[in-house]
């Protein structure tokens, strides 16, 4: 656990706003913290940019930049799809996503006027943190800006050991989900004080103190628990808020600058390892899958085209290739004392040819067939549930 402290800035002349995604349970004082933290940098003369992408929030005490809401009307798509409130608010993030490289777009054109872009989500947690949209948008944010997540929570109703350790264990929940920093803002602080979360974060032996105090059956689980939270606080940076007096503001800034830091050591090397992995990985297959086209579609000895697998399927030894196509260099040593044939056009599509006639009708039917998951895939996505 780290709480707030001086930072390096981003290298000069790289402009990258950090995007702080603002997630909390109902009521933890999301909207007004973000209300708060807009006024605090428009006093430093950093305006924020805001994108607010909760679909039901009847007015928004400050105005967003981007807004979910001229997107998409939730009730309406409530109608449409004849959906309850929760289903209405993730379908409407889920089309709103669809559009999201657009929002992305114009976040682009702003963000080297910008220091900060801030994000209001649902205020039903679980459609952000648990949803394909959720993830969509952070890992689209990630990939660009230092994006962070500022977990709010309501302090006075988290003073009980059992509420603490709910909430610690949820927070757990989306940091290893959405692997990107994380700073705990313990808000309401003009009510109760959060000295007493940071010593429990921090000293192991006051929370079990704490945890002794609860005699009822689930105090040894509790305990066993607290050790394996043990380990997570150590990846979290902590501070206390006021969102209604505003205390607290400046430390949650140096929050930031911290975890802009952290994304640039541990996230930003991680995302780059998994593409470069997820890259090598495609061009394997793309390469096994080239071998094995190679190997499937020869020509015959008299330049005929051999039928794909299965049935008709010959060896590529000693066949010419289609045109464009590269070959083994085996293969090609074979071709070359293959010298009677070497000036032959290899034909392709030959009207006479029904094993081709028999692969055009595949062809077509294959299209359709991709066309029809295509669709299948987008219904599903749009209906909420989440396409792999
Ligand atoms: N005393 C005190 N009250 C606060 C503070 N922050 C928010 N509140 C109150 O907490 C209540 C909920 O605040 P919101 O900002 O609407 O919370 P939210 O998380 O955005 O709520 P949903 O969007 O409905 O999930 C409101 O009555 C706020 O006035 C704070 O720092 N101190």
């Amino acid at each position: 656990m780290s709480t707030a402290a001086n930072t390096t800035a981003p290298a000069a002349g790289e402009k990258r706003p950090p995007v702080i995604l603002c997630i909390g349970m109902a009521g933890s004082g999301k909207t007004t913290f973000m209300q708060r933290l807009n006024a605090h940098l428009h006093a430093k003369k950093q305006p924020p940019y805001i994108l607010n992408l909760d679909p039901a929030v009847a007015a928004l005490p400050f105005s967003a930049n981007i807004d979910i809401r001229d997107t998409v009307n939730y009730k309406e798509v409530m109608k449409q799809y004849n959906l309850g409130p929760n289903g209405g608010i993730l379908t409407a993030l889920n089309l709103f996503t669809t559009k999201f490289d657009q929002v992305l777009g114009f976040v682009e054109k702003r963000a080297p006027s910008l220091d900060y872009i801030l994000v209001d989500t649902p205020g039903q947690i679980e459609i952000f943190t648990w949803s394909a949209s959720g993830s969509i948008i952070t890992d689209t944010l990630a990939a660009t800006y230092p994006t962070m997540i500022a977990y709010i929570i309501d302090t006075p109703r988290t003073a009980a050991p059992a509420t603490f350790m709910s909430n610690m264990l949820y927070a757990c929940s989306i940091l290893y989900k959405t692997k990107v920093p994380f700073i705990l803002v313990f808000n309401k602080t003009d009510v109760k004080p959060h000295d007493f979360a940071v010593e429990w974060m921090t000293d192991f032996e006051a929370f079990q103190e704490a945890l002794q105090k609860d005699k009822t059956y689930m105090s040894s689980l509790m305990n066993s628990m607290s050790l394996v939270l043990d380990e997570f606080y150590a990846h979290l940076k902590v501070v206390g808020v006021s969102a209604v007096t505003g205390a607290g503001m400046d430390d949650f800034l140096k929050a930031v600058d911290e975890a802009v830091v952290e994304y640039d050591q541990e996230y930003k090397p991680e995302l780059e390892r998994v593409l470069e992995e997820r890259r090598l990985k495609k061009e394997a297959e793309k390469e096994e899958q080239m071998a094995r086209l190679m190997k499937d579609m020869a020509m015959d000895e008299k330049g005929k085209e051999v039928s794909f697998g299965g049935k008709g399927h010959t060896s590529t030894k000693g066949k010419k290739p289609l045109r464009g196509m590269t070959v083994d260099e085996d293969d090609e040593e074979e071709e070359d004392d293959d010298d009677e044939d070497d000036d032959r056009e290899p034909r392709y599509r030959d009207d006479d040819d029904s094993e081709n006639d028999d692969y055009e009708g595949y062809r077509v039917e294959e299209e359709e067939r991709r066309n029809r998951m295509e669709d299948e895939s987008l219904k599903r996505f749009l209906a909420g549930k989440r396409v792999d």
